[in-house]
C-alpha cells in the first residue's frame, strides 16, 4: 500500500537532511509526484544557548533606542539571546528517557515479566506498538462539543507560530522505513517504523513509515543525550504569519510595509508542491509551511495577513513620514500583540481551568506585567510533542461547506475551497462543532489522515511514536514533575472506568503509559476541558512563553511595548470582530470558540482604534 518515493533532500552542514513534517508526510504518502522540497538552509548544529552574557554591555544585543522583535527571536533575552530562536533545542521539563540512555527510542517496558523460561536470562518486554495503543485507548466516538471548530483552528495557528520539529530523512538504502522490520527496534537512525497488527482493522501493511526527528547534535552521550530541533521562533510572535527567518520574512513581504497577497485578497502563490492541487490553481505561500493542513486554518492565516495590511495601510495615511519599514514593523508588532492577547485572554480560558489560569499568572494584568529575563521561553518536549496535541481531539469529523458535508481526509492540505468558498469555510468554521475533547479520535485522522492512493496514516500512532522517538518519559514521570500522585494501578482515580480497562489491556505496567495517552485518558479538572496534568504542562508552558518574552505585549518597557492609549485600544480588540472585518461579515458569535452562543450583529463589535499611533 505504501510504496515510497524520498525524491530530493538537502544537505546541512553535518551531511544530514533534514525537513518540517508536513514536507516528510508530502513525500511519505506521496502526496505530489513532482514534489521536492523547500530549500531547507544549512543548520547550526550546536545550539549556541550555553553561551551566557553576564552583563548588557557585553551582550551582543541593541539595547537602546526604538526596538523590534528580530525574524528569528534573536536577542530576545539580551543574556541569553538565542533563547527562543528559530532552530533552537527544545527544553525539557523532565530528563530524558531513552532505551540506552543516549538516544534510541523508548521502546522497553518496565514490566519483569517477559522472561519466558525462568533459567535463561530474562528477557526485556517491548512497550505495545503505537497503533495498538491507539486504537486500544483512543478509539473513534462521534461526540460533538460545545466548542467550534474554530477553537480547533485556533489552536492549531498558535501552535503553529510556536513549534515545529525538524525531520531527519532516512538515510539511503534504509528507506522505506518499513523494509526494515527485523531491526526496528534497536535503530538510532533515521527509520523507527510503527508495527501493525496483521488483524488491524484498517492498515493492510505490516507497519507504518516513521521518520525520526532530526538529532541537533551528532555527539550524544549519556551526559549529553539525544535533542531535538525546534524550526520556529519559539515565541508568541505570530512568526506564523511573518516566517521564522529573516528570508521567509522578506520572501512575504510587500512594497511600503504590507504584506504580499495573490488575487482576490488571498494569500500569495507558494511553491506547487507543497499542497494537493487537484482542484487549486495553486499553493499558497506563508509564515508557517503547514498553512494547508485544515482549510479553517487557511483562512486564519489568510485573515491575519488581510489584517496587516488593513493596519498599515491606515497608518500611511497619516504617517506620512514612516517608510515602508516603520510601518510594517509597527503593523508586525500590533499583530503579534493582538495574537498574544487572543491566545491569554479569549482561548485558553476556554481550555483551562480558573484555577489554571491563577496560579500561572495567564491572566491579562492591570500595568503590571514583570518581565523575567531568567525565564527560558523556549519549547519543552512534553508540550509539543504530547500535551499541546490535545487539539487532535477536537478535529471534526466533516464540515460543512457551501451547505455540503465534506468528510475530512478530503479537506487535509487542500486549499481549494479557500479559491471557491472562503466566506463559508469561515462561516462554517465558527458554526459547526468540534468534536468533544476526550480520549477518543476520529478515524479521519486515526485511519485516513494525508489519504491518497498510495496509503495513509494514523496521527495517535504518530503522536506516541515521536514521544518514544524523542525520549519523552513516561505519564507517571510527568505526573511526578508536576507534584500530582503517580497511578500506582490501572485503576486509579483520575482515569474513568473504560478508560481504565483500555490502559489495562493495551500496557503491562502503569509505569509504561506514554505521555499522550495518559494525560488524554485523564478526567477533566473542574472548570476545564482538559485534565490536572494538561492544565499543568500547558499552564508551565504558557507562563513561560509569557514570562520570558521581552516584548510581551503588556511590557512597561517603553522601548519594546506600547504606550498607554495604543495598549488599550488593542485591549478593546476580539478575535470575532477581526473576522468580521476582513470577511465581511454580517454577524458573528461574540465568543467565536462557542457554535451556539448568540450571534451580534458585527457593527456592534469594537475595531482597533489606531489613533494612539498617529504622529500628529
Ligand atoms: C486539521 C487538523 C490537524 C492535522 C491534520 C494535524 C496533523 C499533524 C501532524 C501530521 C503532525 C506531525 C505528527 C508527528 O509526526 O509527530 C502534527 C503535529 C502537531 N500537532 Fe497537529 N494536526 C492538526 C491539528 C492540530 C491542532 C488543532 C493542534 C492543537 C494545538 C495540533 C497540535 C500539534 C502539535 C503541538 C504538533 C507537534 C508539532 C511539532 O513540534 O512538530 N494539531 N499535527
Ligand atoms: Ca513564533
Amino acid at each position: 500500500q505504501l510504496s515510497v518515493s524520498l525524491g530530493t533532500s538537502y544537505d546541512t552542514d553535518d551531511g544530514t537532511h533534514i525537513m518540517s513534517l508536513t514536507m516528510c508526510f508530502a513525500q511519505l504518502s506521496g502526496m505530489n509526484d513532482n514534489y521536492t522540497l523547500r530549500e531547507v538552509k544549512p543548520v547550526r548544529l550546536e545550539p549556541v544557548s550555553k553561551r551566557r552574557y553576564t552583563s548588557v554591555a557585553a551582550s551582543p544585543c541593541p539595547n537602546s533606542g526604538r526596538l523590534f522583535r528580530t525574524a528569528d527571536g534573536f536577542c530576545n533575552n539580551i543574556l541569553r539571546p538565542s533563547w527562543g530562536q528559530s532552530l533552537e533545542r527544545f527544553k525539557r521539563y523532565v530528563k530524558a528517557d531513552y532505551s540506552d540512555g543516549k538516544g534510541a527510542p523508548r521502546i522497553y517496558s518496565r514490566s519483569k515479566l517477559c522472561r519466558k523460561e525462568p533459567w535463561l536470562r530474562p528477557r526485556r518486554c517491548l512497550l505495545p506498538s503505537a497503533r495498538t495503543v491507539s486504537i486500544n485507548v483512543h478509539p473513534p466516538k462521534k461526540v460533538t462539543a460545545e466548542h467550534s471548530v474554530m477553537l480547533m483552528q485556533w489552536a492549531q495557528f498558535v501552535n503553529n507560530d510556536l513549534t515545529a520539529t525538524a525531520i531527519q530523512q532516512p538515510e539511503e538504502g534504509v528507506s522505506p522505513c518499513c523494509k526494515n522490520t527485523k531491526k526496528i527496534h534497536r535503530r538510532n537512525q533515521g527509520c523507527f517504523p510503527i508495527p501493525i497488527d496483521p488483524a488491524d482493522r484498517f492498515f493492510k501493511t505490516e507497519c507504518l513509515n516513521f521518520v525520526r526527528s532530526r538529532a541537533i547534535s551528532t555527539r550524544i552521550t549519556r551526559t549529553n543525550p539525544r535533542e531535538q530541533q525546534n524550526l520556529l521562533s519559539s515565541y508568541l510572535d505570530a512568526s506564523n504569519v511573518y516566517g521564522s527567518d529573516q528570508d521567509t520574512q522578506d520572501r512575504l513581504r510587500g512594497d511600503n510595509g504590507r504584506m504580499r497577497t495573490s488575487a482576490r485578497n488571498l494569500l500569495p502563490k507558494g511553491r506547487d508542491g507543497d499542497c494537493i492541487r487537484k482542484n487549486a490553481p495553486f499553493c499558497f505561500d506563508a509564515g508557517d509551511d503547514r498553512v494547508h493542513v485544515f482549510p479553517g486554518l487557511t483562512a486564519l492565516h489568510t485573515a491575519f495577513v488581510r489584517y496587516h495590511n488593513y493596519i498599515v495601510d491606515d497608518l500611511k495615511q497619516h504617517n506620512t513620514g514612516w517608510d515602508g519599514d516603520r510601518l510594517f514593523q509597527e503593523t508586525r508588532k500590533i499583530i503579534s500583540a493582538i495574537l498574544q492577547r487572543i491566545t491569554y485572554t479569549e482561548f485558553l480560558p476556554e481550555v483551562l481551568s480558573d484555577a489554571t489560569m491563577n496560579k500561572y499568572k495567564l491572566k491579562e494584568g492591570n500595568n503590571n506585567y514583570q518581565y523575567n529575563i531568567s525565564v527560558n521561553p523556549s519549547i519543552a518536549g512534553g508540550f509539543a510533542t504530547a500535551a499541546f496535541r490535545f487539539g487532535h481531539t477536537y478535529i471534526p469529523i466533516l464540515m460543512v461547506i457551501d451547505d455540503k458535508e465534506v468528510p475530512s481526509r478530503e479537506l487535509f492540505n487542500n486549499p481549494q475551497f479557500i479559491f471557491t468558498s472562503l466566506k463559508s469555510v469561515v462561516e462554517n468554521t465558527l458554526s459547526d462543532p468540534a468534536q468533544l475533547r476526550d480520549r477518543s479520535l476520529s478515524e479521519e485522522i486515526t485511519d485516513h489522515l494525508f489519504e491518497t492512493a498510495m496509503g495513509s496514516f494514523d496521527l495517535v500512532a504518530f503522536n506516541i511514536q515521536r514521544g518514544r522517538d524523542h525520549g519523552l518519559p513516561s505519564y507517571n514521570t510527568f505526573r511526578k514533575f508536576c507534584n500530582l500522585p503517580e497511578a500506582t494501578e490501572f485503576n486509579s482515580e483520575q482515569f474513568d472506568q473504560t478508560a481504565q480497562k483500555a490502559l489495562e489491556k493495551t500496557y503491562r505496567s502503569v509505569d509504561d503509559i506514554d505521555l499522550f495517552p495518559g494525560v488524554m485518558a485523564e478526567q477533566n479538572e473542574k472548570g476545564s476541558i482538559l485534565g490536572p496534568l494538561f492544565n499543568c504542562i500547558l499552564g508551565q508552558q504558557f507562563s513561560d512563553l509569557k514570562l520570558g518574552d521581552s516584548f510581551w505585549y503588556e511590557t512597561t518597557d517603553s522601548r519594546r511595548g506600547f504606550t498607554r492609549d495604543q495598549l488599550k485600544a488593542i485591549k478593546q480588540v476580539s478575535l470575532s470582530q477581526i473576522l468580521c472585518q476582513v470577511f465581511d461579515l454580517n454577524r458573528i458569535q461574540k465568543n467565536p470558540f462557542r457554535h451556539k452562543d448568540k450571534k451580534v450583529r458585527c457593527k456592534k463589535l469594537t475595531g482597533l482604534d489606531l489613533r494612539p499611533w498617529y504622529e500628529h
